[in-house]
C-alpha cells in the first residue's frame, strides 16, 4: 500500500493516519461514489464494523472502481453480539467472506463487554496468528480496561479507536495510549457535526482560511492521533484530509486542548462494559 501519512504501528506494521469512516453509508451507489472521491484525493484506510452492515458495499465499492486489495488498509470491528471466543473466531471469518478478502489490516474489538472481555481478545489473538488479520486492537478502552487486559493478553492492542474531539479530548487516556505504543485513533473527529459550529474555532479558521473541520483535524494530527472523519459529499471528503499543509501554533493548539467538556456523542465504555448491552 503506497500512502502519505503512514504511522507505524507497535506490530510493525503501517497505518494511514487518516482514514475514511463509512458508518451510515450502506447504500452501493452512495458507497461507490464516496470510495471513489476518497480514493482519488488520498484515503488509503477505510473504516467498517460488523455492525454497520456494509462491509460486502464497501468491497463491492472498491471492486466497482478498480481499487485493488493490497492498495487500501481495511478496519474492521468485531460487533458485540459476537464476541466470546467461538463467536469471535467466526466472525471474522464471516466478515473475511463479506469482504471478500483472505486478510482484515487491522481487526478491533468494538466494545469492551465484562462477561466476554478476555474471551474476545484471546480469539483475536488467535486469528492474527492464523494470518486472517494482520493487527489487533480494540475501541472504546479506558486505561482501567487496557490494563486488566494486560494482565492476560498475549500481545496488546496496537490501536485504541476512541471517542475523541474538542469536547471529548480524554487527555489522560491518550498519554497513556502513547506511553503503551498504542495509536489513539479518533471516531466521530467532529462529534458528528457538533463541535463545528464553535465560534472560537470559527476565529482561528477565518485566520488560517480553513474551514472549521479542518482546524480540528489539524489539531488531532498535531496531537498524534490517527482518525477517520466521515462525509458523503465530495467537496468535505476532499477537505478533511487537506490538513498536511498548515500549522497551528502552540497558542492555537492549547486553545483547543481547553475547549474539553467530557461531552460524549455516543455511549459510555463503562456503560457498556458492566451492561453488556446494544448501541444506543
Ligand atoms: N468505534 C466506534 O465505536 C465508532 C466508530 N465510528 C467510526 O468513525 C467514523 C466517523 O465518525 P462519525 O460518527 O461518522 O462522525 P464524524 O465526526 O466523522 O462526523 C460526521 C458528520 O459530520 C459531517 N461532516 C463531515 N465532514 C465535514 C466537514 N468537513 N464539514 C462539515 N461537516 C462535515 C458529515 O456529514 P456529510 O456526510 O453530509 O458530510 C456527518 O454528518 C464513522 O463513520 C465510523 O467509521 C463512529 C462511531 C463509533
Ligand atoms: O461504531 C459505531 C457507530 O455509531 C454507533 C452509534 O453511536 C456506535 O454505537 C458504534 O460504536
Amino acid at each position: 500500500m503506497e500512502a502519505d501519512n503512514l504511522l507505524t504501528l507497535a506490530d510493525e506494521n503501517k497505518m494511514p493516519q487518516v482514514g475514511f469512516g463509512t458508518y451510515l453509508i450502506n447504500k452501493q451507489d452512495e458507497m461507490d461514489a464516496a470510495v471513489k472521491t476518497a480514493f482519488e484525493a488520498g484515503y488509503r484506510l477505510f473504516d467498517t464494523a460488523q455492525m454497520y452492515r456494509n462491509e460486502q458495499v464497501l468491497a463491492a465499492a472498491l471492486n466497482h472502481n478498480g481499487i485493488a486489495r493490497q492498495d487500501v488498509f481495511i478496519t474492521d470491528k468485531v460487533a458485540n453480539e459476537n464476541q466470546g471466543y467461538e463467536l469471535t473466531v467466526a466472525s471474522v471469518d464471516f466478515s473475511l467472506e463479506q469482504l471478500g478478502t483472505d486478510y482484515i489490516d487491522l481487526m478491533l474489538v468494538h466494545w469492551p463487554i465484562n462477561t466476554k472481555f478476555f474471551d474476545t481478545w484471546r480469539a483475536l489473538e488467535d486469528v492474527k496468528k492464523a494470518g486472517k488479520v494482520k493487527s489487533i486492537g480494540v475501541s472504546n478502552y479506558n486505561r482501567a480496561m487496557l490494563e486488566l487486559l494486560k494482565t492476560q493478553a498475549t500481545e496488546m492492542p496496537v490501536v485504541n479507536q476512541i471517542e475523541n474531539h474538542p469536547y471529548l479530548t480524554s487527555q489522560g487516556l491518550v498519554d497513556y495510549d502513547h506511553a503503551e505504543e498504542i495509536v489513539t485513533q479518533a471516531w466521530s473527529p467532529l462529534g458528528r457535526g457538533a463541535v463545528l459550529d464553535n465560534p472560537m474555532i470559527q476565529k482561528m479558521a477565518d485566520h488560517h482560511d480553513r474551514s472549521v473541520a479542518q482546524i480540528i483535524l489539524r489539531w488531532q494530527v498535531q496531537r498524534g492521533l490517527s482518525m477517520i472523519p466521515k462525509s458523503v459529499n465530495p467537496a468535505r471528503i476532499k477537505e478533511n484530509l487537506q490538513i498536511f499543509d498548515f500549522e497551528l501554533s502552540a497558542d492555537e493548539m492549547s486553545m483547543l486542548d481547553i475547549l474539553n467538556r467530557n461531552e460524549r456523542t455516543g455511549n459510555d465504555p463503562e456503560e457498556v462494559y458492566e451492561l453488556g448491552h446494544q448501541y444506543r
